[in-house]
């Protein structure tokens, strides 16, 4: 139920959700279906409802900063980005990042979970066990424009009885049969992948989203649908930010029991007790952002800080993993690349109206994105002589490419003519960024810096990926249809990396702020069962705890981690 005030809460809940967005949901919607427990999320942000730019995925580019969707964070001066400080959004909404996200679909690679399981110690974060998580949350759909989807993706990998729906893309351009050419062209490089999501990404492969009926799915709309919102035993309540998690001071253990919450900066600060377990799924910046404010996390940063140190814990907030990413346009032979959107009010008014009155057409789409081609670096590279392999195995890409039907005016601005973009992407970087804190403040935002292409190897593999992309147009599908670079024509790596330092931007998907290790690890902040480690009562469960990052784009992840941490708790509740 959602609840319209304060005087509408409970005494106390079995269990209480902090952020009601993709990972907490998942387990607000799982929880509730034991009848015996109240589940209560608390949600900083506003009601995701009859948002039109939530809902048409074309628009999705108008939910970042400056909007009341977004948390409006900024990063600190990036060295690797030439001293720039870029936005990093996360949802300040109910659905959380999902109800912001740009839809794409990707589980990542086998290896990518079964490094999972041997980092943890625990066999049941690798792939073979965790294909069931993916398909209680998967619910694959037609596309927008029902075509028939033969060849497109391996039907078998995928399920339809899950709760978050998702399709193929709804609406083709002009690049797709060129990029489908390019993968039989240079196979060798681009070969054709029947279906990404098999735990083989590698080559290149028709894109899923988590689309349905030409609109976003988030884990608003899916796992707290009406029916779901309706139990009796699971309270929401929206626009109320939890400023601590509530300990009582037993030693050596300390216990949470409850949080504190308030509806603003000026307050009142008013607390609730969870009976069995507060679970803290504020997103990577959020949830290591309560810990601190709650006591736990680096002992002499606390001090600093002058808040109670309630346990130890060095690792919050540090590892923070950051997928870089850069757009390269090119100017192309095709009137009707989605430039015009941006340009012409009233093609957009129209194309709005197609959308609104039978969900087809171009803003089915994330500005004409459905396919995306992943790559490793060759294994007789010089690199290698330097550094060892971030990524989790053979099976898992180093960077990707995004083929957009336009220039992306959010991020590169507009121009005259008619665009494509590929964006490359940096998806096992090494460098490792960290939050810190200098303001005891819950309300004051902690300082982000995700240290972008600051490793060399980073820096390496973006130049390598800006050259596979060129390679890419090269092929004989392109020759008809691009016709210049609208980017850049350096080539020395100097003049790449002066290029990528003073374009690059983040993919806003970081993680790993809240690590998962080993039971017997003293490094990381929680336990392969979720729980903080040396304190009782609480569990981390989003995009934080991930191990490492995984060859992918993260919502996937999180909403399958987010699946198995509910079986866990039940199982131990029941
Ligand atoms: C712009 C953007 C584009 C993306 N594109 C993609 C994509 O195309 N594909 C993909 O796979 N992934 C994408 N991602 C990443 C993916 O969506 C996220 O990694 C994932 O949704 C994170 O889930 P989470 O549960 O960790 O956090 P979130 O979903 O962000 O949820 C955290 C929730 O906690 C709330 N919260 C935080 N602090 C408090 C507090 N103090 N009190 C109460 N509530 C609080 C927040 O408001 C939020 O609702 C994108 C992310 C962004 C931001």
């Amino acid at each position: 139920v959602l609840l319209s005030n304060f005087s509408e809460l409970r005494a106390s809940y079995d269990f209480i959700i902090i952020g009601g967005g993709t990972a907490g949901l998942v387990v607000a919607n799982r929880l509730t279906e034991n009848a015996d427990f109240k589940v209560l999320v608390i949600e900083a942000g506003v009601s995701d409802a009859n948002i039109v730019d939530v809902q048409v995925p074309y628009l999705s580019t108008f939910l970042a900063k400056g909007t009341p969707y977004d948390w409006n964070f900024t990063t600190t001066p990036q060295i690797g980005l030439g001293g720039r400080s870029i936005d990093y959004p996360f949802g300040h909404l109910l659905g959380g990042s999902s109800s912001v996200n740009h839809f794409t679909y990707t589980r990542g690679s086998t290896d990518d979970y079964n490094r999972y399981a041997s980092l943890t110690g625990d066999s049941g974060w690798s792939w073979s066990n965790m294909l069931k998580y993916f398909f209680k949350n998967e619910k694959l759909t037609p596309p927008a424009d029902n075509r028939d989807t033969t060849g497109e993706i391996i039907p078998a990998v995928h399920s339809t009885t899950g709760i978050m729906g998702d399709s193929l893309g709804g609406f083709l351009t002009p690049l797709d049969h060129r990029i489908v050419s390019t993968s039989s062209q240079l196979s060798w490089e681009f070969p054709y992948n029947q279906d990404m999501n098999s735990g083989r990404p590698l080559g290149v492969g028709w894109l899923v989203n988590t689309i349905m009926n030409g609109a976003r799915v988030s884990s608003s709309t899916s796992y707290l649908a009406p029916k779901y919102l309706s139990r009796a035993n699971l309270d929401v309540i929206l626009n109320t930010r939890v400023t601590r998690i509530l300990s009582t001071s037993s030693v050596p253990t300390p216990v949470f029991t409850g949080v504190e919450f308030a509806a603003s900066a000026e307050g009142p600060l008013l607390s609730l007790n969870a009976t069995k377990e507060v679970i803290l799924s504020a997103g990577n910046v959020g949830s290591p952002h309560i810990l601190v404010h709650s006591g736990v996390g680096p002992p002499a940063m606390l001090s600093a800080l002058g808040i109670p140190l309630v346990m130890s814990n060095p690792s919050v907030g540090q590892n923070l993993t950051d997928q870089p990413l850069l757009p390269l346009a090119w100017s192309v032979n095709n009137p009707d690349s989605f430039d015009d959107f941006v340009r012409n009010t009233t093609l957009f008014n129209q194309t709005l109206v197609q959308w609104t009155q039978n969900r087809t057409g171009p803003f089915v789409t994330s500005a004409g994105v459905n396919h995306l081609a992943w790559n490793r670096i060759a294994s007789n590279a010089t690199i290698w002589t330097q550094f060892t392999d971030p990524s989790a195995g053979p099976n898992s890409a180093h960077f990707e490419m995004l083929f957009f039907n336009q220039l992306l005016a959010d991020l590169v601005g507009t121009g005259d003519g008619n665009f494509m973009t590929i964006v490359v992407s940096v998806t096992s970087p090494l460098s490792r960024g960290q939050l810190t804190w200098n303001s005891s403040n819950p309300f004051d935002p902690p300082n982000i810096n995700p240290n972008i292409l600051s490793s060399p190897f980073d820096m390496f593999v973006m130049r390598e990926a800006i050259r596979s992309a060129r390679r890419f147009v090269a092929a004989p599908a392109w020759s008809d249809y691009v016709i210049a670079s609208a980017s850049t024509n350096a080539t020395s790596d100097a003049q790449l990396n002066t290029f990528i330092s003073a374009n690059s931007l983040s993919l806003y998907q970081s993680c790993s702020t809240n690590s998962m290790t080993s039971y017997k690890s003293t490094y990381g902040v929680v336990n392969p069962d979720f729980k903080v480690k040396r304190v009782q009562g609480l569990r981390v469960i989003d995009a934080s705890v991930l191990p490492k990052v995984p060859s992918a784009h993260l919502q996937v992840a999180v909403y399958a981690f987010a699946e198995r941490a509910s079986d866990i708790i039940k199982a131990e509740w029941a």
